[in-house]
Formats: C-alpha cells, structure tokens, sequence
C-alpha cells in the first residue's frame, strides 16, 4: 500500500508557504555573490554524470523543508513498495516493476508470492540469442538472404523508448537499419516499406497488448505487403516477431509464439525500454551494449534506493520540480539536450512524464485542489535557441529548464563540440544573470547610439534574468551513462507522484479518445449523414463524406 497524504496539508507545505515568499523576491544573482560555496552545496554527482542544481531558486532552507515534504508524504516507504514488487498501481491492480528488468544484481523480487528474476533472465536470454543470430546473419529470410532492415512497429511506449535510445546511441550502432512505425497513418507504413526489401526485413510487432488499434492496422498492412511482395504465409515465422504480454493475440495474428518475446503485466508501457520492447535497441547496438544500459539504469536505481533523500538525485529533482509547479505555479518544463543524438528524449519524457502524473484525482479518488504534472517539451540545443528561447529569456512564464550535454562527443570535428559546449554554459549563465538596464545603456552607449536612440531601443534589451536552472553534465553518452540517465527522470516523475497524491502508473486519460474512435470508425462507412453526435462534430463527419 502507498502511503496517502494530502501534501498541502502537511506541516512542511505550510512552512514552505511561508518560505516561498521570502525566497521569490529573492535574486539567483545574489544567492551566488552571498555563498561562494553554492556549487558544492548544491550539486551532486553519480558516476559520470553531475547534476549543477544551484542554479535554482532555492536556498538550504527551501531544501530542508522540500526533503521534510517528501519525508511527510512517505516518500521512502513508497519507495521500499514499489521495489519490493507491492501492487502500487491500484486502479490497474498491479505491481510497478520495470526495476526487476534491470536488476541486474539478481535479487529476488516477489509477485504472488514467485520470484521474477528467472523469466526476466529467460526472456533476456532469448533476446541475446536473436540479437546475435540477426546480427551474424546467421538467421536468414525467405530466400536465404541475411537481414538487413529491422521495422519496429509499436506505438507510445513500444516505439518512444526503442526510437529515443537508438538516436541516442546511434554512434554504437551496427550494420543493420532501424525503422520505427507507430502512426495509424498509412503514410508512416507506406514510405517504411518503399525503402525495405520483403527477402531481408524483419518486423517486430511491438505491443503489450497487442490489441493497439493503430499497431494492429500497421501490423496486418506489413504482413499484407510481405504476402503480396513474394513471401508465403510459412515465411511470416522468418520475418515476423512479436513482443508483447498477449500470447493469445500473437497466435491469432499468426506469428508462431517461438517468435514471440514475452514480457508482464507488472511492466508500464512508458517504462518497457527495458523489457522485450527494448528488442530493436538490441538489435541495432549490440546485446552487450542492451545490457550495459539495463547496468546503468541499475545502478540509479540502487542509488535511488538507498541514498539519504538530501543526496539522492531523483528526489532532489523531484522536489526542486515541485518547487517551481506548486509554489512558483510555473505550468511547463523544459528538457534541453545538447547532443544531437538525443533529440528524441524530450519527446520521450513528454510521455514518461505527462502520461505519468497528468491526474486530476488523488489517491483516494478526490479531485485535487493543486497543480500536478507539468507540460514537458523540448528540443535539442543550439536548435532550441533559435526558435523558442526568446520566450524563456524574456517571456512572461517562469519555464524551469534541465540542460543536459555530454563534455565528450562521439564527434569530435574540429571545434564543433566546444562551440555547443559554450552554448550550453552560456544559456544557463544567460537565464540566471540577465543583462540590467544600466548595462544596455553602457552597451549602447559604447555603440555610439544617442540619448534618444537609447531611450527607445533600451526596455527591449533588457533580461530579467532570475530565470531557474539544472545543468546535467554527462562524461560520455554511453549505454551505461543513458541507462542511468532514464532511471533517473523514471524515479523523479515517481517521487512526483507520491508527493501529489496520484497514481502515476495508470493512463485511464487515454480510455475515452479511443472508446469514440471506435465509435465513429463504422460511422465513416456509407454516404448518409451522421446526426448522432453534437453539431459540431456531426457538421465535420459529413463535410468529410462529400470531400472524401
Ligand atoms: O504497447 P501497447 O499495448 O500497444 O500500448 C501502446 C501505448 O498505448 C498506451 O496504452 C496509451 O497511449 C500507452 O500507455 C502505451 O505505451
């Protein structure tokens, strides 16, 4: 059981109240210029990845008092619960264990009673021997041809985590090409299969459920094509795989459950990067390097498990998160990437995230009163920069950005990683500063222009600054460093929800969008006029039937 809390009534919300005020009219400038010792006091490192926290607008009390919240709401026995496989995720009636994918150590982790270490060695087992038999070319389609194409068709998460991890670790990549199709829009699947050849392309079906409308639709156009382009329907066990929880759907589909990859009920889709979904990025790096991830995310793991919430390095992002969402009332957050390999990471915490703690009702089934989840967006930096920065620089919302870059690059030409570096440093030093009036004087001064031209062009050059921070310095982006990188945020989104009162692990938010679909789907066949629905939508529906 979790505990309940409403955290608004806690003593340290109250204290924190009171706290904020004092804090909010304080300057990041002058937190710095008082405290040499800032950048110790905090920031935090574990193994090659340091995160700069001081940047924020906090002070020790603020931290105190944010660690006395989480203590309040029960953050570590949570904690202990969702490890110990208790069944967290109430309204699905289910354990949260994604960590057991990765416990590499090996320890025993009980659901019902059963410890799920072997099945998740098995499974880990099967996806080595594949990976290696893709890879070698020793397993062999239809017409004896080595694989070359693997398509992986899955969508939310069955496709975000294989597709960000593959961006992200491209400079580990093998021969083999990766395509990701998860839109239900034929146009994904059309221009996948123009490039791909049916004698040397796999496809891995990718869904827990494996009863995903848009998976299902893409899955039977793949294996139509296939039919259509030379193989016969005993050649579907050469170039189909399924990985998903659902073995009866996968027989029924027609792929032979040999082929299939198994993973549990206990595995959260946002979360299955680690499971068999994380096939395709077994594929294209290498099994060993699969592995090295699972370590990494390991390893953050046991740091989250057992480090004092004052040095734990998912709470203290958590908390500084709830800082800036319930105090500051800030409504989005940023994830930054300076490395252009992981552009798609944003996209994948916009689902970990939102799809996690985008709840309105707390754990005893209450509307809440406060903000929970934040809008998580980004794009990697410079790019970011040059489109929507002016608004975090000189916009009127508070928008607390994480900036990550790697000190190291897998590419090291000429200046290049030095120029995004000073980018990088510079940004978080630029939102912190700001630029005051009497600098744009002097500046303008200095340029020669008038007391007129100053006059007028001043008010627009100014940056408040104040504008909060975290910098997250990784060595390397190895397998290793990403792995813990993801559990990181994994656990930070898990602190989050337990201090709002929620649970993060269901997606009922998603239920109603698809029950209508599925509504309106037979609705679209036939000339005659749909009259069921509001005016709107009825008025769309049959503008559509005259335009098809
Ligand atoms: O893997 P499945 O069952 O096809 O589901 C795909 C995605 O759909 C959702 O259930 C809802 O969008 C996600 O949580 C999940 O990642």
């Amino acid at each position: 059981m979790l505990p309940s809390t409403d955290f608004t009534s806690t003593q340290s919300y109250k204290y924190l109240t009171d706290h904020y005020i004092n804090v909010a009219s304080k300057n990041l400038k002058d937190l710095f210029d008082a405290d040499v010792q800032r950048f110790e006091k905090f920031s935090l490192q574990f193994e090659d990845i340091l995160l700069d926290y001081s940047k924020n607008r906090i002070d020790e009390e603020t931290l105190a008092l944010l660690i006395q919240l989480a203590r309040e709401c029960g953050v570590n026995d949570a904690i202990t619960a969702m490890f110990s496989g208790q069944e967290i995720n109430v309204t699905e009636g289910r354990p949260v264990l994604h960590v057991a994918l990765r416990n590499r150590s090996n320890t025993p982790i009980l659901v019902d009673g059963k410890d799920v270490m072997p099945d998740v060695n098995r499974v880990l087992d099967q996806m080595k021997a594949f990976s290696e038999a893709i890879i070698s070319g020793s397993w062999t389609g239809y017409t004896g041809k080595a694989i070359t194409d693997v398509v992986n068709i899955g969508i939310g998460g069955s496709d975000l985590g294989p597709v960000m991890v593959t961006e992200a670790l491209k400079a580990y990549k093998n021969h083999l090409n990766l395509h990701f199709v998860s839109n239900v829009d034929a146009t994904h699947i059309v221009e996948t299969l123009k490039t791909v050849d049916p004698e040397t392309t796999l496809f891995l079906i990718a869904s827990k459920t494996f009863t995903t409308q848009e998976t299902m639709g893409n899955a039977h156009s793949a294996r139509d094509w296939f039919i259509a382009n030379g193989g016969k329907d005993e050649d579907v066990a050469k170039h189909f795989a399924a990985l998903s929880t659902n073995s009866e759907g996968v027989a029924k589909f027609g792929i032979d459950t040999k082929n299939m990859f198994e993973f549990w009920d206990w595995v959260g889709g946002r979360y299955s990067l680690w499971s068999a979904i994380g096939l395709s990025i077994s594929l294209s790096i290498g099994f060993d390097n699969f592995i090295e991830l699972l370590d990494g995310a390991h390893a953050m793991d046991n740091h989250f498990k057992s480090t004092e919430l004052e040095e734990n390095i998912p709470a203290i992002l958590a908390l500084v998160g709830i800082w800036y969402n319930n105090f500051f009332e800030s409504e989005t957050q940023a994830i930054l990437p300076y490395d252009q390999y992981m552009h798609r990471f944003a996209a994948y915490f916009q689902q970990g995230d939102m799809e996690s703690n985008g709840k309105h009702v707390d754990r005893t089934g209450k509307h809440v009163d406060y903000s929970t989840g934040p809008i998580i967006w980004g794009e990697p930096g410079t790019n970011g920069q040059h489109a929507f920065y002016q608004l975090i620089h000189q916009g009127t919302k508070l928008i607390p950005c994480d900036f990550i870059a790697p000190a190291q690059s897998h590419n090291p030409l000429g200046e290049h990683h030095p120029m995004l570096l000073s980018n990088f440093f510079a940004q978080t030093e630029a939102l912190m500063n700001g630029k005051t009036e009497e600098v744009v004087i002097e500046e303008l001064k200095k340029a020669g222009k008038s007391e007129e031209e100053i006059a007028k062009i001043a008010p627009f050059k100014v940056f408040e600054g104040n504008r909060p921070t975290n910098s997250i310095l990784v060595k390397l982006i190895t397998p290793r460093a990403l792995g813990s990188l993801i559990a990181m945020y994994e656990h930070k989104i898990f602190v989050q929800g337990i201090i709002w009162n929620i649970y993060s692990f269901d997606q009922w938010g998603v239920e109603l969008g698809k029950q209508l679909a599925g509504k309106i789907l037979p609705e679209l066949k036939g000339n005659e006029p749909v009259n069921s629905h509001d005016s709107s939508t009825n008025g769309l529906i049959n503008q559509y039937k005259t335009w098809r």
